[in-house]
């Protein structure tokens, strides 16, 4: 043991080889745990809608703006207060407005540059010189320093700050200052984002949003259902792909595949004109305003139901092929009654609403078509062969998982599987039983199997389970008893479509069980809260995304324009900075011009669910925790300097 201990010790001697060097790290690294703790976002269910995304992500669910206020309080109007902010989210598109009615561009430039410098010392105070150094764009990385730090030795540090604007101004580079400014205030006001699921379907842009995770200075991502189904097809797995596809024509979204990926849909949009040329194709009407053309949206309409019976048929052949699984019940094509166009579902007939099904044999209601074979396969391939979405899958494994333990807090995006009366529930895979961070931990070792195993029966699991816990009632991220898709199509009668969801969400007040999950976690503090997606909160109807006197905060962001009808809102995000817990409601976003030009942002309502008692420092925090440990090696290395069992290296 000792022997390790003096290793360790010469590894670190390497980096602080003599006593000041230590010495000096054990004072930065102490002053930083003095400094207020950094602002945490959490987003969930952005489903898509890149620019409602893009612009919390600028506000930082009103940091932002609350940052303004901190600095100017009374001394400006409300308005003007929304015209910088507006400025810091938009600076390029704002200033060409202002440039057009403006009639001193130079007053302009200089007040505008007063007040963001202002902003900027702000947001900046609570991170170390090193960190902010590390933030600044390069072209202006000098000057930002200067103007940002206080100078005691400057005697007259109005002219000295008012020279350095005017020569900004005088070179003509104001407006790249500008923009190099407010990109730098955004960046600092969020010190890290949590997403917590979702990034996918139903909208028009989650690989825009993915391209924009990807740049982020920094982020976590528990994997919603959505991201794992798209995991799942990236993998190649069918069940999953004919999903993917199917949900992007449902919203009509083909343009992520083709263009957003560059995947080819052409085989299955000749197939689907030519199979379903004289069909209505009635119950594959797609969602959402769509302002394209009629014959464009006939296309898309045939390839919706020929993805559609397509995912009937592999996800059949993915249910039989797992017997473990015991989704038997979800395999529907072989009750239809094809000759009289009724199925029987739990000893009850119901009237199919579509029964041309050209591509069925009912003696064998599960297997492809010849020709939907081929799409299959070369889709297969097309999803297995797309750089950029393997990109996209490899940035979800390597910066997500399915759940995150944070700051004393539990984030995941769906639930934790629970029996009526509260106990986890214990599920079987592959012949073990698991239940509550196990089973969370079990899936998500199969995700990455599914990817990265070398044998291939594991790697084979893996895919499947992807699809396994996209619709599984066992599924912590889906959560309910079935995904009633089919039903949805094709019955009338809305009892059918009913997805009961698992009792985890009529226990979300019931404190003991609320504890007991926590602890599930390792999480015993008084202070913890579970933070999840997944469900819309209904405002129209009252509910309150606080649950359990706030110890469980349900932010499903509502993002997702579809569902805003049924929120009445565009749902909840969450911020957690050194003084507590903010929860914002959003407004719907209308849509970036209206941002820039009306100065409308979306938060309507702030609410702090919780004010800690003393500010949160560094020192509170997971890193804080981490740094504290270093700040002990060092204290160990630096004995080990003084007793002589370590020489200094010169
Ligand atoms: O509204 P759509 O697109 O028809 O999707 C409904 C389906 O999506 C789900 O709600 C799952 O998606 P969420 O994770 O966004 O809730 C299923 O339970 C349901 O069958
Ligand atoms: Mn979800």
């Amino acid at each position: 043991m000792k022997e390790l201990k003096e290793r360790y010790l010469e590894r670190l001697s390497e980096l602080y080889p003599t006593i000041a060097k230590a010495s000096t790290e054990i004072i930065n690294l102490q002053a930083i745990l003095n400094l207020p703790k950094g602002t945490e976002h959490f987003l969930t269910d952005i489903h898509g809608e890149y620019e409602a995304f893009s612009h919390v992500l600028k506000n930082g669910s009103g940091s932002v703006r609350r940052k303004i206020d901190d600095v100017f309080g009374n001394t400006l109007s409300s308005r003007d207060k929304q015209s910088l902010a507006t400025l810091i989210y938009y600076p390029k598109e704002k200033m060409d407005r202002i440039r057009q009615t403006e009639e001193s561009m130079e007053d302009w430039y200089k007040i505008t540059l007063y007040r963001l410098i202002e902003v900027c010392k702000c947001a900046a105070s609570k991170y170390t010189r090193s960190k902010v150094r590390k933030a600044l764009p390069k072209e202006f990385a000098y000057v930002i320093e200067e103007l940002i730090t206080v100078r005691p030795e400057v005697s007259d540090k109005e002219s000295y700050y008012n020279s350095i604007v005017s020569t900004i101004i005088g070179i003509g580079r104001a407006e790249p200052f500008i923009v190099a400014l407010s990109e730098l205030i955004q960046r600092l006001t969020v010190d890290h984002l949590h997403i917590v699921g979702d990034v996918y379907d139903r909208g028009p842009g989650p690989h825009i949003i993915m391209d924009k995770l990807k740049n982020y200075h920094s982020v976590d991502i528990q994997w919603g259902n959505h991201d794992v189904l798209w995991m799942g097809a990236a993998a190649g797995q069918r069940g999953c792909i004919a999903n993917v596809i199917r949900i992007c024509a449902r919203y009509g979204n083909l343009d992520i595949l083709e263009d957003g990926y560059g995947i080819n849909l052409l085989p299955l949009a000749t197939f689907a004109l030519r199979v379903y040329k004289d069909d209505p194709c009635e119950c594959f009407k797609l969602k959402g305003e769509q302002n394209r053309d009629i014959n464009e949206k006939q296309l898309e309409i045939r390839m919706h139901k020929a993805m559609s019976v397509i995912q009937f048929k592999v996800e059949g052949q993915i249910i039989k092929k797992n017997p473990g699984f015991h989704l038997e019940d979800r395999n529907l094509l072989d009750k239809i009654d094809y000759e009289r166009g009724v199925i029987t579902l739990d000893g009850k007939e119901y009237e199919m609403l579509d029964i041309n099904f050209p591509t069925i044999d009912p003696k064998h209601p599960y297997a492809l078509s010849k020709d939907e074979e081929e799409i299959m396969s070369r889709l297969e391939s097309a999803f297995l062969n797309c750089e950029k979405l393997q990109d996209h899958m490899r940035f979800l494994l390597n910066k997500g998982g399915l759940y995150k333990v944070y700051n004393g807090n539990l984030l995941y995006h769906g639930c934790v599987p629970l029996k009526e009366d509260g106990t986890l529930k214990s599920v079987r895979l592959y012949g073990r039983s698991y239940k509550g961070k196990s089973l969370y931990e079990v899936l998500e070792s199969y995700v990455r199997k599914g990817f990265y195993a070398l044998n291939k029966k594991e790697k084979e699991r893996g895919k499947d389970m992807m699809w396994y816990i996209w619709l599984s009632e066992n599924s912590p991220l889906f959560g309910k008893d079935k995904m009633a898709t089919f039903e949805r199509y094709f019955l009338a009668e809305k009892e059918t479509h009913k997805e009961k969801k698992n009792p985890y969400y009529n226990l979300l007040e019931n404190e003991k069980v609320i504890n007991m999950i926590l602890k599930e976690f390792g999480l015993t503090e008084e202070s913890a809260h579970i933070i999840n997606g997944h469900v819309p909160v209904k405002a129209i109807t009252g509910e309150s995304p606080i649950k359990c006197n706030g110890k469980v905060l349900v932010i499903d962001g509502g993002f997702s324009r579809a569902y805003q009808k049924q929120t009445g809102i565009a749902g909840y995000t969450l911020i957690y900075n050194s003084y507590g817990l903010i929860l914002a409601a959003h407004e719907p976003f209308e849509s970036t011009e209206a941002a820039i030009e009306k100065e409308s942002d979306i938060h309507s309502d702030s609410v702090v669910v919780k004010r800690v008692l003393e500010r949160k420092m560094v020192g509170d925090t997971d890193i804080g925790q981490e740094l504290k440990e270093q700040i002990e090696d060092l204290k160990m290395l630096l004995q080990a300097y003084r007793s002589g069992e370590i020489t200094e290296r010169m």
